[in-house]
C-alpha cells in the first residue's frame, strides 16, 4: 500500500505526493505549483489567508478535484478520512449521531462504537446532531472520519465553532489518533498564527506555496513575515496543560483525583500555569485563556 519512491523501494512511507499541482477555473488559477507530500505518522498543517487555496489543495489531496496541471499520486488502496470545511446537512431533518456516522459509510456496530469512544462522545450516540455543541459536532465528524480506519486523515478546519479550551482538547485528540494509528494527517488551520504543537511541517499557502518548514522555521521566514505584513507576529504552538481531564459525561476529573461538575478556577483545583514550556516567536494573545490550556507567545 505504500508508495514506491523513484528508486523503486518503499523507503519513505509516503501516502500522497503532489508535484507542481494546480487547479484552474474560469481562466484563473486557484492554486498553482503546489509540491506537497505526506507520510505515515506525519502531521502537515496548511495555513494561509482566506481564499489562499487551502480547501482546494485538500480536495486535490483527497481526489475530490483533479489537477489542471501537475501530478497527484496516492499510495495504492489509500484510505482517506475526510472532514470537509462545510457539510451540506438539512438541519430541519432529525439526524442522530448514530445515523450521521452511517450516512455515507457502511459501518459495523463495533467500529461505530470504537470511533465514538475514541473521540469521547459515546454518550451522544443517540443525540440529535443539531443539538450538539460546536466541539461535540467536530468530534462527531472526526469519529465519522476515523471509523473508516484511514491511512490519511484530511481535516479542513476541524476546530471551527470551538472555543479555545475546546480547540486544544481537539488538537490533543488529533495527536492521540495519530499516535495510536500512525496515520498521516493533513490539517487546515483557521488560525494564521497558531498551529498545533505536534505539527511536523507547516505549509504557508497564498495561491502558491509561500514557505514551508517546521513551525519554528516558517515563523522566522521572510516570506511568512512578508505575507502577513504588520500582522506577522510569528507562529505559536497550542499546548495543553493536563491538570484535569474532561470525562465523557461532562464532569471533570482533577489531578488530585476529585471530580467536579465543571473546571472553573473557583473549584480550587486549578494550578498556576506559569512555567510551561514556551514555544514560538513573536507575541500573540487572543485574550482567551482559561484554566485548561494556555496559548504561548
Ligand atoms: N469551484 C470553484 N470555481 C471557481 N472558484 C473557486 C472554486 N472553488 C474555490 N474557488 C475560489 O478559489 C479560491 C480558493 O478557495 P479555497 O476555498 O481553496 O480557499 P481557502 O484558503 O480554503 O479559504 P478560506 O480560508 O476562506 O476557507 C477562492 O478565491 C475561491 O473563491
Amino acid at each position: 500500500m505504500l508508495m514506491q519512491d523513484k528508486s523503486g523501494s518503499q523507503g519513505r512511507n509516503q501516502l500522497v505526493d503532489l508535484q507542481r499541482a494546480g487547479i484552474q477555473r474560469n481562466g484563473r488559477w486557484l492554486v498553482r505549483g503546489v509540491d506537497l507530500s505526506i507520510s505515515r505518522g506525519e502531521i502537515l498543517t496548511l495555513i494561509g489567508p482566506n481564499g489562499a487555496g487551502k480547501s482546494t489543495t485538500a480536495k486535490l489531496v483527497t481526489g475530490v478535484l483533479r489537477p489542471s496541471e501537475g501530478t497527484v499520486a496516492r499510495a495504492g488502496d489509500l484510505r482517506i478520512g475526510y472532514v470537509p470545511q462545510k457539510l451540506s446537512i438539512d438541519w430541519t431533518m432529525p439526524l442522530s449521531v448514530r445515523r450521521l456516522m452511517r450516512l455515507t459509510n457502511t459501518l459495523c456496530d463495533a467500529d461505530l462504537l470504537a470511533a465514538l469512544s475514541a473521540t469521547g462522545i459515546s454518550h451522544l450516540i443517540d443525540a440529535e446532531v443539531r443539538h450538539l455543541s460546536g466541539g461535540e459536532f467536530q468530534r462527531a465528524l472526526l469519529a465519522r472520519a476515523i471509523a473508516r480506519k484511514p491511512d490519511l486523515l484530511v481535516l479542513d478546519e476541524p476546530v471551527q465553532g470551538v472555543d479555545f479550551a475546546g480547540e486544544t482538547a481537539l488538537y490533543d485528540l488529533i495527536r492521540q489518533i495519530r499516535d495510536a494509528t500512525g496515520c498521516g494527517i493533513l490539517l487546515i488551520s483557521h488560525d494564521l498564527h497558531m498551529v498545533m504543537a505536534a505539527t511536523d511541517t507547516v505549509i504557508c499557502l497564498n495561491g502558491h506555496v509561500c514557505c514551508r518548514g517546521t513551525p519554528d522555521s516558517v515563523s522566522r521566514s521572510e516570506d511568512y513575515q512578508r505575507l502577513f505584513g504588520a500582522n506577522a507576529r510569528g507562529l505559536a504552538l497550542y499546548s495543553h496543560q493536563h491538570d484535569h481531564t474532561h470525562l465523557p459525561d461532562g464532569r471533570v476529573l482533577h489531578g488530585d483525583g476529585s471530580i467536579t461538575d465543571h473546571c472553573h478556577p473557583e473549584d480550587g483545583h486549578h494550578h498556576d500555569h506559569d512555567g510551561h514550556d514556551h514555544h514560538g516567536h513573536g507575541h500573540h494573545d487572543h485574550g482567551r485563556q482559561d484554566g485548561e490550556a494556555t496559548r504561548h507567545a
